[in-house]
């Protein structure tokens, strides 16, 4: 071994290759972790371009040249999303955009919801979305847990993002999916959640409540509804005289910033769980800070 690369490897936590077959020396075909201020962290993959550009962005890295967002989502494969929705699918809408555009890293490549004539599921079929009927309907129609789970998998889905579903989501898919599950909720979790609280039900019950600030939480999905790890939020102020609506409203044009930023750091990997099981999200800017 030279000295480059037992250098590299005194800087670094080698850990387990990701992905074998690499093209490139067998010192690099691993991923590896830089412990101090210049991340290198690369995972090489089986596809001869892809771990070229891995490559060389890593390179870049090692040399300080200026590593570009392009090298850096070259690194990391593109994600494949679901979107749950209920209702007339705003965020689901964002969202969309946002991966068409390039800020998610990611693809939204299927829409689950129990409502077949919903402004999210319009919205889907406009886009050559494929749209899935869940649960099944009194008619018999829609999947059971276990062909949801299966037709997910068949989209090869990573992560499952629930915008106004209003459906208890199952253990089955809980189960199926650890740790890559999200829901909005208009309200700052734990306050105003659970059976019972979503849409303007929540907003009146903030205003009832006399609360001075209110807006949208982001957590992982679990067995129960609103109880799962909160992942990230933002406040509003909650006027003396707003209405459901206004309030709404108000909560409704930061969920669908705070789920753009917060996708976008999912497809690209910047979500860290504390060892108290706490999920941080790390900045895109500065991998030093956390929020
Ligand atoms: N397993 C989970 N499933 C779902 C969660 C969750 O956290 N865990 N979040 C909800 C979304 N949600 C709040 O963010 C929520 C949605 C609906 C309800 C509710 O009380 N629903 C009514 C039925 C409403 C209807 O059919 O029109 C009910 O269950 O009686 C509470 C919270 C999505 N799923
Ligand atoms: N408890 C769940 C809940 O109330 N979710 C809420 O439903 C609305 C869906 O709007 P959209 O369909 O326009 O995205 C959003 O405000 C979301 O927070």
């Amino acid at each position: 071994m030279d000295a480059q690369s037992s250098l590299l490897r005194s800087q670094y936590t080698i850990c387990k290759p990701s992905i074998h077959n690499s093209i490139v020396p067998s010192y690099l075909s691993t991923t590896l972790v830089a412990s101090s201020r210049t991340r290198c962290s690369f995972a090489f993959s089986s596809l001869a371009t892809k771990t070229k550009l891995k490559f060389r962005a890593c390179v870049k890295e090692l040399q300080n040249e200026p590593v570009t967002e392009d090298d850096m989502k070259s690194k990391i494969r593109r994600k494949s999303l679901a979107v749950f929705v209920s209702g007339g699918g705003s965020n689901f809408k964002s969202l969309h955009e946002a991966a068409v555009n390039g800020f998610v890293h990611g693809d939204i490549n299927v829409l689950v919801t129990n409502k077949p004539d919903c402004g999210g599921a319009a919205y889907a079929r406009d886009n050559d979305i494929p749209v899935i009927l869940f649960p099944k309907s009194k008619d018999g129609s829609g999947l059971s847990p276990i062909d949801l789970v299966n037709e997910l998998r068949s989209y090869n889905v990573d992560f499952i993002l629930l915008a106004g579903f209003l459906k208890l989501i199952p253990a089955e898919l809980v189960q199926a999916f650890p740790r890559s599950i999200l829901n909005i909720h208009p309200s700052l979790l734990p306050a105003f959640g659970g059976k019972g609280f979503y849409g303007t039900k929540v907003h009146k019950a903030v205003i009832s409540s006399g609360a001075r600030f209110s807006g949208p939480t982001i957590h992982y999905v679990d067995e129960e509804y609103d109880r799962g790890r909160i992942l990230a939020q933002r406040i509003v102020p909650v006027l003396p005289n707003d209405t459901a609506e206004e309030l709404a409203g108000r909560v409704l044009h930061e969920e669908h910033k705070l789920y753009r930023e917060v996708v976008a750091a999912l497809c690209e990997e910047r979500i860290m769980w504390r060892e108290d099981g706490v999920p941080l999200i790390q900045s895109r800017e500065n991998p030093e800070l956390y929020m």
